[in-house]
């Protein structure tokens, strides 16, 4: 039976991803109220340019202050869409604490914060569901905290930031600059605020700290995860992931070890086989494969990014969380986690590509080749290429850990014959 009394909404943020979720809320208003059972409206929209000309959005609904609107006391669900930590972090708390419950797309702030956040929320007894925080449009935090909760998930891996996917892809596929494909990814809405946020890798770090912590039922923050943002990827680079039938893509990878006890979580680009599925992930789009034990290996794929697909996924928890208001029930929480170690970089076991400029004369080789040994890094393949007495040596390893690899390559360094380390990539996906 239909409620007829509305559910109130108050939007936090009306940029890229609130003006999607306010237009999606008005054009499929009788859609959402057959689906929830009781109409939603639209009770106020906080910005921080009240002037600024917004289609569809009563200007009456529009303030700048945020913080008198979450504490109105009639608000069913507060969407937050503004970013960063402060104020988003302070007006979620106060939503909670003034009886609203909470759906937020805020990555930053839910790996910074979220055990606080979802402390408070379960203090009050309300709901705090963020499905668009990881992989836009992708449903994937409800699968890991719902469908697999019965499973055992054992390792995550995937593309997570639309922008440097979009970036990356469109140096490799057209030969475009750096800034060119950053300009128009920030242009098609894709980049965060400051998108040294995406291509310094923080923002796919704190998507990888929310999926691990879901996958593995621990909590790991930010700070656990090791980062390598896109940056330093050259056209070079990409010439010789070519010639190793490879492309280079952003990685965020989460994983479990072997005796179960502790987990890993990083980002950094990597080389992968041309024949991996994740290598045709192109654009803004986002790729996660998801490996447990009795599931097997799942993938997940769509956009990752821009307003309208992340606002499905918002338009997503607003349904279920409306739901759960009228049921007067809340959605699983994260008061259960257990506290598993998170290790340290240096523990990660993987292959590499080292390219080294080094002197072209005998017996360099075989000095290059010792330096590994010594460290019990293995060589798969090498490569040299010599001109006019200098030469470049790419060397490929079998899977060694990466504090050996450092020693290697510090190692390396010291050589006098070993005139620098041009690049240093991961592989991944064999
Ligand atoms: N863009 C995307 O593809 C995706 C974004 N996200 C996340 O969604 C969130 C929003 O992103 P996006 O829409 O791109 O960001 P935008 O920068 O486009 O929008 C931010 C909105 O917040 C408002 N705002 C900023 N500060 C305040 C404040 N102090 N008080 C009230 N309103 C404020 C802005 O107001 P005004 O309009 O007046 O400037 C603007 O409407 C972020 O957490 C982001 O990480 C998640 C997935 C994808
Ligand atoms: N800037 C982010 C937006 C979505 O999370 C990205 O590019 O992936």
């Amino acid at each position: 039976m239909m409620r007829t009394r509305p559910l109130k909404v108050a939007l936090l943020g009306c940029g890229v991803v609130g003006s999607e979720v306010a237009r999606i809320m008005t054009t499929h208003a009788d859609d959402l109220a057959q689906r929830i059972g009781a109409p939603v409206e639209l009770a106020g929209v906080a910005v921080r340019r009240p002037a600024k000309v917004r289609e569809g959005i009563p200007q009456e609904l529009v303030t700048t202050d945020a913080t008198a609107l979450v504490k109105r006391g009639d608000i069913d669900v507060v969407v937050e869409v503004i970013g960063g930590i402060e104020p988003a972090r302070t007006l979620i708390t106060t939503a909670f604490e003034h009886g609203a419950s909470v759906v937020s797309a805020n990555k930053a702030l839910l790996a910074q914060d979220g055990a606080a956040l979802h402390a408070v929320a379960e203090q009050n007894d309300k709901d705090l569901y963020y499905e668009a925080a990881v992989a836009g449009a992708i449903p994937l935090i409800r699968p890991l905290r719902e469908s697999l909760a019965g499973d055992k998930v054992n390792r995550v891996l995937g593309i997570v930031n639309g922008t440097t996917n979009f970036i990356l892809d469109k140096m490799d596929s057209t030969g475009a600059g750096y800034q060119e494909a950053l300009d128009e990814a920030t242009a098609l809405g894709y980049a965060e605020a400051d998108p040294t946020a995406d291509v310094e890798g923080f923002d796919a770090a704190a998507k990888a700290a929310i999926l691990a912590g879901i996958a593995f039922h621990t909590r790991v923050r930010l700070d656990d995860v090791y980062r390598e943002g896109m940056t330093e990827v050259t056209a070079a680079d990409f010439r010789s992931a070519k010639e190793m039938g490879c492309t280079i893509k952003l990685l965020a990878i989460c994983e479990r070890s072997k005796d179960g006890t502790s987990v890993t979580a990083r980002v950094h680009p990597a080389m992968i086989p041309l024949t991996h599925p994740l290598a045709s992930v192109r654009g803004a789009y986002n790729a996660v494969f998801v490996e447990s034990d009795a599931a097997g290996q799942l993938m997940f794929y769509g956009p990752g990014a821009g307003g309208a697909p992340t606002a499905s996924a918002v338009l997503g928890d607003l349904v279920a969380v409306c739901r759960n208001r009228l049921n007067g029930a809340t959605g699983p929480g994260e008061s259960s986690y257990a506290a598993l170690t998170v290790s340290s970089m240096g523990e990660v076991v993987t292959r590499y590509h080292i390219s080294l400029d080094v002197a072209d004369k005998p017996g360099v080789l075989a000095q290059v080749a010792t330096v590994f040994a010594e460290h019990g890094v293995s060589i798969d393949t090498v490569r040299q290429q010599g001109k006019d007495g200098e030469a470049s040596l790419v060397v490929v390893t079998h899977r060694a850990s990466d504090a050996s690899l450092s020693g290697t390559v510090e190692a390396l360094r010291k050589l006098d014959t070993v005139r620098g380390v041009a690049s240093i990539m991961r592989v991944e996906g064999e």
